[in-house]
């Protein structure tokens, strides 16, 4: 399998805060969902594969190339799509010309096939007939799908996408999903997410980060059975358990060490996630 993204020792540091801490991993076709609590380091992972920020530590290639250097570094810019989690939209620009003024930054200087592609994108994420509206008049999730077709301007071999489907309703959600999967058709998608059904749904590898280092590399479904034997049922809340929650049907869901004879349920991946970041001596929601 092509590798398109091989990182080693990747490092970063804020002050105290180790952001990154020896983050080794290499990427394939396909979408890698990755995974973790607040302030784990996904974004800082991400932009530094992205290069919007430079590490402090390690290397890493994308496409074959060495963003160390200049060449390589505007090499990788031309090559990758970044949605970041907060885009920079201009409200008063049309759907149109802010997929444009991207173009125009990604080098696209052709005009007319500029226009050509940015009609292309605009028509992968179904936003055709909405193309001349102004950003500040769309929905959130039609604003979600401006960013995603400025991220696929000039057909990136490497996407970048940073918990794209966040603040959506489930309607959009499910949408933006479908997109998903098919921008990583044929091509390398790292998506980070909070959702764990999202990973379930689209992903056929996922990485799960926290304190800034990476703490589970696998397929979703080998993250699920580490949870095998590990979750059950009680009727009350169980002392023996890491994680425990009221379900609707007024019963308990346990995680973590099952007494004997305990109930055992059948585990998710987000039961799954949940006992790592406990492995890892953090709880879920909290940085290490
Ligand atoms: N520019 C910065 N200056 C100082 N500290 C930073 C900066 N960017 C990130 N950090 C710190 O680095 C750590 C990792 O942050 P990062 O945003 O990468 O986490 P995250 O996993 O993306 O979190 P979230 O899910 O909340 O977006 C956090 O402790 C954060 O406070």
């Amino acid at each position: 399998m092509t590798t398109t993204v091989s990182a080693s020792g990747l490092s970063l540091r804020y002050g105290a805060t180790r952001a990154l801490d020896d983050v080794s991993l290499r990427l394939t076709p396909g979408v890698t969902g990755l995974l973790g609590p607040n302030g784990a380091g996904k974004t800082t992972l991400l932009r530094v594969l992205a290069t919007a920020v430079p590490a402090d530590g390690g290397a890493f290639t994308v496409l074959g190339q060495d963003p160390g250097t200049a060449a390589g570094r505007q090499e990788v810019r031309r090559r990758l799509g970044y949605l970041p989690q907060t885009p920079g939209f201009h409200p008063d620009f049309t759907a149109f010309e802010f997929v444009d003024y991207v173009a125009i930054l990604k080098e696209l200087t052709d005009r007319g096939a500029r226009h050509r592609e940015v009609r292309r994108v605009l028509d992968q994420v179904d936003l055709s007939e909405v193309r001349g509206k102004r950003i500040r008049k769309l929905s959130g999730g039609m604003r979600q799908r401006v960013a995603l077709a400025a991220a696929l301007v000039g057909d990136p071999g490497f996407l970048v996408l940073d918990e794209p489907t966040v603040g959506l309703d489930p309607e959009q959600r499910m949408r933006f999903r479908e997109l998903i999967a098919q921008a990583g058709e044929g091509r390398t998608v790292l998506l980070s997410t909070h959702q764990t059904e999202d990973v379930a749904m689209l992903c056929h590898r996922v990485l799960v980060m926290a304190g800034g280092a990476i703490r589970f590399d696998g397929t979703p479904a080998e993250l699920t059975a580490r949870a095998a034997g590990r979750v059950w049922n009680s009727t009350g809340r169980d002392p023996g358990a890491k994680a425990g929650w009221r379900t609707g049907t007024g019963s308990f869901r346990n995680v973590g060490n099952p007494p004997e004879g305990a109930d055992l349920a059948e585990p998710t991946l987000e039961d799954g996630y949940l006992l790592t970041l406990d492995d890892a001596g953090v709880r879920a929601g909290v940085a290490a």
